[in-house]
């Protein structure tokens, strides 16, 4: 491939990962590489059941871009870019795989067994070493992976993720590993059976697997070390991992090393004007880019040690998400970053941030006055979780630095993030329509930063919003560092009345217009199909994140995703594995599955129910899809549930599942209104108390 492809396979990969693929790829490659010796015959393995057939159809569309990378090289890739996207270390990773053309066609003896996450010591250290040829250092540091992703009961099961911080990869696992008295067994039911996990009063899980490497004293010591040395895990993790992707192809693979770094480096101080104070020595400087393709690139660098948060948002800014960057003070663990939860735009697993992080590589990409410095991928057009309007990046948005570490706060924090006070705002940059302009510091600094004009919007006014903003995101510290305010009720301090030009952006209908006349286009992931007018009728609405796509065309990609495709023997339908022996007798079902039809299906019988023709079955751990949705609509939830319900795969057991909280399926099927989210709870309360098959009754305490 040319660089240019190269750039764009990464900028295409990187709206997946941020779309919160990451963890998927990750694991894809690994299992890849490990059955199929990187020749992604994987891809035609049973064993592959815990994959979902949708993010398999993905990888497909993603493919179809890029006749000139091999299959098995792009999932591999895939894998090694999102390590380093998702804040881990850089992976030295090659092209040149061949794709196998079918189960047997690998240098693996795939007849040997397979890893399961029912394994104790020995099945794990024979399965890596012996067919992988890894060494207990390489076992350990890889199943550090398990940071990253969560276990979906509708994939394998089990279900939950490993730490607080699912999208960011660091040494989280290793330290709570240290401490498994710190976890109790409980049984999963599902449609695969029931599953015995390990869980801590937090509601983060291990599996029987993760927890052998806290039975061996060799694997144990090097769980110590580990979560004492982030830094050591990550020289570790990458050289482990980038040999597990080169499993037995070495050879043929090319000399050359393609980045998996998607930021661009930087080794010195950006040009005047994006910095403040533009002349000296910086406190902080922020790059853009927009790289044509609807998104803008940010890149921050900080010489301060605290946080550097990034906002943006249509008009005011309230409820809208934010990325932060952090470092200790010490400047002990390095960079790193994280989301913020705020209200509009959520971020929940497998959905997506209206930001998307690009970590710098600490060493090599920052310059040498910078203590933070990182990348965050915006899109132009996003569409909230409430249905509003996301922005073009005519609105604002923020950058503030300040010099004190977050704050443990269960409130809003996702990715392990915390707490964000006004107070110790050292500086924020404004880029409004008149362009970028640093407006304010804190009390210390504010007389030092001069008060620039946005837009034609008096400075003063805009900074009052936005610290109103900050007061109501950030919870406002007024008494000092280190001593937190008494609780706010409500109102902020902010100017009692906004300036004209702001009050009527935060006005929905208004929003809304501006929405209408802002779209320029569908962000397209994966190739277009024509089969669009084709596609199934769907009285569903789109339910995409954080793209904007008319029903046609998100329809046309659904199609193109999942239509039919030609490896099976019958017409329109992907079936897999008809043609080929079974790997092992227990799973060797072949099953073949038609998304398309399926969701048609799902439509046709949810419309059923919905018109009194059937009814709901009482036992709840049977529901399918369309019971599930038609459960979900009559108690509170609406069309946009039903579509969360039908993209998702939520069945009768995903309701029950006591790893989900009533909460979390709250927010998962975009119940927002609060009368909606009483009638619904009410309903979860009911149909769990009732329960199902002996599933737990009583809620865990939310993970984060
Ligand atoms: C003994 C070896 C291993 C076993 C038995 C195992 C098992 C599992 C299971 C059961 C899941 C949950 C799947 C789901 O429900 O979605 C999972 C997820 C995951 N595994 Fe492993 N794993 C192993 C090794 C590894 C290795 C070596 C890596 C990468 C270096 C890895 C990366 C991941 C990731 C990133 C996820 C999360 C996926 C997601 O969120 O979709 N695993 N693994």
């Amino acid at each position: 491939m040319t660089i240019d492809q190269w750039t764009s396979l990464r900028s295409t990969l990187s709206e997946y990962i941020g779309a919160g693929y990451g963890p998927f790829f990750i694991r894809q490659a690994y299992a890849d590489a490990a059955t199929g010796g990187g020749g992604h015959a994987q891809r035609w393995a049973i064993d592959r059941k815990s994959f979902n057939v949708r993010d398999l159809a993905m990888i497909d569309t993603i493919k179809a871009n890029f006749p000139d990378i091999s299959l098995a090289d792009l999932v591999s890739f895939a894998g090694a870019l999102s390590v380093t996207a998702m804040g881990g270390p850089t992976i030295n990773w090659r092209s040149g795989r061949n794709d196998a053309k079918t189960a047997f066609d690998a240098p693996i003896n795939l007849t040997t067994a397979s890893a399961k996450a029912t394994d104790g010591v020995d099945e794990l250290r024979a399965f890596f070493s012996d067919r992988l040829g890894l060494s207990d250092r390489d076992i350990v540091a890889l199943m550090g992976a398990h940071n990253l992703g969560n276990c979906h009961i509708w994939k394998s099961g089990y279900a939950g993720p490993w730490s607080s911080t699912p999208f960011n990869l660091t040494n989280e696992y290793f330290q709570l590993l240290q401490y498994p008295e710190n976890y109790t067994t409980e049984y999963v039911l599902s449609a695969s059976g029931t599953k015995m996990q390990f869980i801590d009063n937090s509601g983060r899980m291990m599996l029987p697997v993760d927890m052998a490497l806290t039975k061996d004293e060799t694997f144990f010591a090097l769980v110590q070390e580990y979560a004492a040395n982030q830094a050591t895990f990550f020289a570790d993790f990458a050289s482990a991992y980038g040999r597990l992707l080169e499993t037995s192809i070495a050879a043929g693979l090319s000399k050359n090393v393609v980045s998996t770094s998607l930021a661009v480096a930087q080794t010195s101080k950006p040009s005047d004007g994006k910095c403040y104070p533009n002349t000296g020595n910086p406190i902080f400087c922020v790059e853009q880019f927009d790289d044509g393709k609807g998104n803008v690139i940010f890149t921050v660098h900080t010489n301060r040690q605290g946080w550097v948060g990034l906002g943006v948002g249509s008009g005011s800014m309230i409820k809208n998400d934010v990325i932060v960057g952090y470092a200790s003070q010490s400047g002990i663990g390095g960079v790193q970053t994280s989301r913020f939860r705020t209200v509009q735009h959520k971020v929940i697993p497998n959905t997506k941030s209206a930001w998307q992080q690009i970590p710098l590589h600490p060493s090599s990409n920052k310059p040498s006055w910078s203590n933070i410095s990182f990348s965050a991928v915006h899109r132009k057009v996003i569409e909230s979780t409430t249905g509003l309007v996301g922005n073009n990046l005519n609105g604002f948005l923020t950058f503030a630095v300040s010099d004190f570490a977050p704050e443990k706060d269960a409130t809003y924090a996702v990715d392990g993030v915390t707490t964000l006070y006004q107070h110790d705002i050292s500086a924020i940059l404004v880029r409004g329509t008149g362009g970028a302009t640093m407006v304010v510091g804190d009390e210390s600094a504010a007389t030092s930063l001069s008060v620039g004009v946005i837009g034609g919007i008096a400075a003063g006014a805009a900074v009052a919003v936005i610290l109103a903003v900050l007061a109501i995101v950030f919870r406002k510290r007024m008494f000092g560092r280190g001593e937190k305010a008494p609780a706010t009720s409500g109102a902020p301090e902010a100017p009692a009345a906004l300036p004209e030009t702001l009050q009527h952006h935060s006005d929905a209908t208004w929003l809304k217009s501006q929405y209408a006349a802002e779209v320029r286009g569908p962000l397209t992931i994966g190739s277009q199909s024509s089969a669009g007018d084709s596609a199934p009728p769907s009285f569903l609405p789109d339910v995409t994140y954080h793209q904007v796509a008319s029903k046609s065309e998100k329809q046309s990609q659904l199609f193109s995703a999942f239509g039919p495709v030609t490896l099976g023997s019958a017409a329109g339908e992907r079936n897999v594995h008809s043609n080929l022996p079974s790997i092992s007798g227990a799973s060797g079902t072949a099953y073949s599955v038609n998304e398309a039809a399926e969701n048609v299906a799902f439509e046709q019988k949810l419309k059923q129910y919905l018109d009194g023709n059937i009814t709901l079955n009482q036992d709840v751990s049977t529901w399918d899809r369309a019971a599930v949705a038609y459960f979900v609509m009559k108690n509170g939830g609406n069309l946009v549930s039903a579509a969360r319900v039908r993209d998702e795969n939520f069945v009768g057991a995903v309701l029950l599942a006591p790893t989900f909280t009533i909460t979390d399926l709250t927010f998962a099927l975009a119940i927002e209104k609060l009368g909606d989210k009483v009638i619904f709870e009410t309903a979860m309360l009911a149909l769990r108390e009732r329960g199902g098959g002996g599933v737990r009754k009583h809620e865990p305490p939310a993970y984060i």
